[in-house]
């Protein structure tokens, strides 16, 4: 499909996602029209005051028409009112569809797009881009329809007046247009730069904060604070740029108003002289001059807003458009739903960069087969391909050649909600959330009990540290707090500090409770005090007891625990076998390791 046609469709998919309703649509069409006929009546009764009076009409009917003019004016004052809310209420409307589509598509792409994409930058488009769009929706709808409505209705009844003086009017709203056009280019270029300052600050920003341990620690906190003045101070004269530009354009569209004002008084005054209007309609062709003003400058303001939406409404298209890489098996069949899986690799492939070349793969030619309740260990230098490895068992990406089975079933053929019930994986990296005890066990899963949550977490060693959380199963986690820090005096509401081991201990309890039938395991390898490493031991070998593992060990010592070996080297299978013979036999990489290692202590 050419690109033309493909970005149309996406464009043409995020602007039907922010479409309202037939009612909702009619509603605001009738308030819009209302709020552009009402003061365009506004000056038919100014001049029908003016002529009367001049012709000496009764107070009485000079009141009536003040009063209807009032009417009018109250009148087109709520339509306007109504309209802004009907319109206001229609974006809300359209943003949180749209951000719904796009965060529900995200959340279901895979791995290999959010590798290449930054969390920034994904709420950048699921918030920015949508809350810009759908501003810019209101922004259309109230001033470039709204806007160009009351332009017209001026001229056609200016033209209705005295063709004459229409054309005049209409000449000068192509000329004023095209200069306030013109003028708006001149600014775009001090506006994007203070946009991209702003972008360098608040990215620098959100980097730094997210960093703040490590810069705290390295003691490169007074660069960091030098570094976020010079984007700081950069920004602002970006701004002052930008601001001293605007200034000068709206300066120079007053002028070009006031002058327009005088030309049009002058008008007035002319066809009154010659007879051909009278004193009355000079007053309503001079307030009809006075009205294009506003909408004239919303129009130019929205021209500018334009470019910023177009490029929101294509970024969120190509993402709306992004397919995932994992395809959605045709006969989804799903794993076995009790008791430990088998596990198989045959001839498998793979490369995160699915264009790369032979050379180029992570993963070339692995086979491995481990039966249902069987232990695999993986070991090998880093970047070797371990992880990878583990991502491929749990479906997280597709290898590129060869078949992964679990349970008997190729991976792809396998229905992708039995994939993440039977399948588990615990890494060294375990994210906690700013939720509660329970949440964070059960991932925001409301059907809990919990009796079973205080029974996995005592299983795991930690029925002592819930005991002593201020709420229980209701504290809610902070950040991971070093293990010795002092736990007094904390109010009951303030979130609990997790220490890395206890942050361990929580992600063996999730497992538990997602009772899988194959477990990857990433084991910690950072060193944790022995009392801990020992609950972490037992907690582990308790999960593993009756389920397929695959244990990334970054330790020999916990090698004794599995039945058989892979050792990795450069995206190839270098050994495998049973534990025991390869330990047994003295050339194998295995039985060198342990060698060196009994060596080494
Ligand atoms: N998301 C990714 N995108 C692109 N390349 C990746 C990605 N993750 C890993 N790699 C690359 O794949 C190779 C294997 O990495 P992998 O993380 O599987 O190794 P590992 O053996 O688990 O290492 P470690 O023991 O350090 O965790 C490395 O060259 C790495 O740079």
């Amino acid at each position: 499909m050419a690109d033309s046609t493909r970005a149309g469709r996406a464009r043409y998919r995020v602007l039907r996602a922010l479409l309202p309703g037939r009612r909702s649509a009619a509603a605001l069409a009738v308030a819009i029209a209302a709020a552009t006929a009402l003061p365009l009546a506004a000056p038919q009764f100014t001049r029908r005051f003016v002529d009367d009076a001049a012709a000496g009409a009764g107070t009485g009917r000079l009141t009536l028409i003040a009063l209807g003019y009032l009417a009018v004016a109250v009148a087109g004052q709520a339509a306007r009112t109504l309209t802004a809310w009907l319109a206001g209420r229609l974006a809300w409307d359209g943003t949180d569809r749209l951000r719904e589509r796009l965060a529900e598509h995200a959340l279901g792409l895979d791995m290999a797009f959010h590798g290449r994409h930054t969390p920034g930058e994904m709420i950048e488009r699921v918030d920015g881009d949508v809350v810009a769009v759908t501003e810019f929706a209101v922004a259309f709808l109230l001033d470039v329809v709204a806007g160009v409505l009351l332009l017209a209705g001026v001229l056609v009844i200016v033209f209705t007046v005295d063709p004459r003086l229409g054309g005049a009017l209409t000449a000068y709203c192509a000329l004023a247009g095209y200069g306030m056009a013109r003028a708006q280019r001149l600014a775009v270029p001090s506006a994007a730069r203070a946009r991209r300052e702003s972008a360098t600050l608040f990215g620098g920003l959100e980097e730094r904060l997210t960093a703040v341990e490590d810069i705290r620690a390295n003691g490169a906190g007074e660069h960091s604070v030098r570094r976020f003045h010079q984007s700081a101070a950069a920004l602002h004269r970006a701004e002052f740029r930008s601001d001293r530009v605007g200034s000068s354009l709206l300066a120079g569209t007053g002028v070009a108003f006031a002058a327009g004002t005088a030309i049009a008084l002058g008008l007035a005054a002319w066809g009154r002289m010659s007879g051909i209007v009278t004193v009355g309609t000079a007053v309503l062709l001079f307030q009809y001059t006075l009205m294009v003003r506003a909408p004239f400058e919303r129009l130019i303001d929205q021209l500018r807003r334009y470019q910023t939406a177009l490029a929101g409404i294509s970024r969120i298209g190509a993402l709306l458009a992004e397919p995932r890489t994992l395809p959605a098996p045709a006969d989804p069949r799903p794993l076995p739903a009790t008791g430990p899986l088998g596990l198989r690799l045959d001839g498998v492939g793979f490369a995160y960069d699915r264009d790369a070349r032979e050379g180029e793969k992570v993963l070339s030619d692995v086979t491995l087969c481990l039966a249902p309740g069987e232990r695999l260990g993986l070991v090998g230098r880093t970047g070797s391909g371990k992880t990878t490895l583990a991502r491929l068992v749990l479906r997280l990406y597709d290898p590129v050649e060869g078949v992964v089975r679990v349970g008997g079933l190729d991976l792809r053929e396998a229905d992708p909600a039995s994939i993440r019930r039977r399948m588990c994986v615990v890494t060294q990296d375990v994210q906690l959330f700013a939720a509660s005890v329970r949440d964070n066990l059960t991932l925001f899963r409301p059907s809990a009990d919990d009796d079973r949550l205080r029974e996995v977490l005592a299983g795991v060693g930690l029925g002592d540290w819930l005991a002593a959380l201020p709420r229980g199963l209701d504290t809610v986690l902070g950040g991971a707090v070093p293990a010795d820090a002092p736990a007094t005096g904390v109010p009951a509401d303030a979130p609990a500090g997790v220490s890395a081991g206890e942050a361990q201990l929580l992600a063996l309890a999730r497992a538990f409770l997602a009772d899988p039938g194959l477990v990857v395991l990433d084991e910690p390898s950072s060193r944790l005090d022995p009392a801990t490493e020992r609950r972490i031991e037992r907690s582990v070998e308790r999960l593993l007891t009756g389920r397929t593992a695959v244990l990334i060990a970054h330790r020999l010592s916990s090698l004794s625990r599995v039945d058989k070996i892979a050792v990795v080297g450069d995206g190839r299978i270098l050994e495998y076998g049973r534990r025991e013979d390869l330990a047994a036999d003295p050339d194998s990489r295995f039985a060198r390791m342990l060698r060196l290692a009994g060596a080494a202590r």
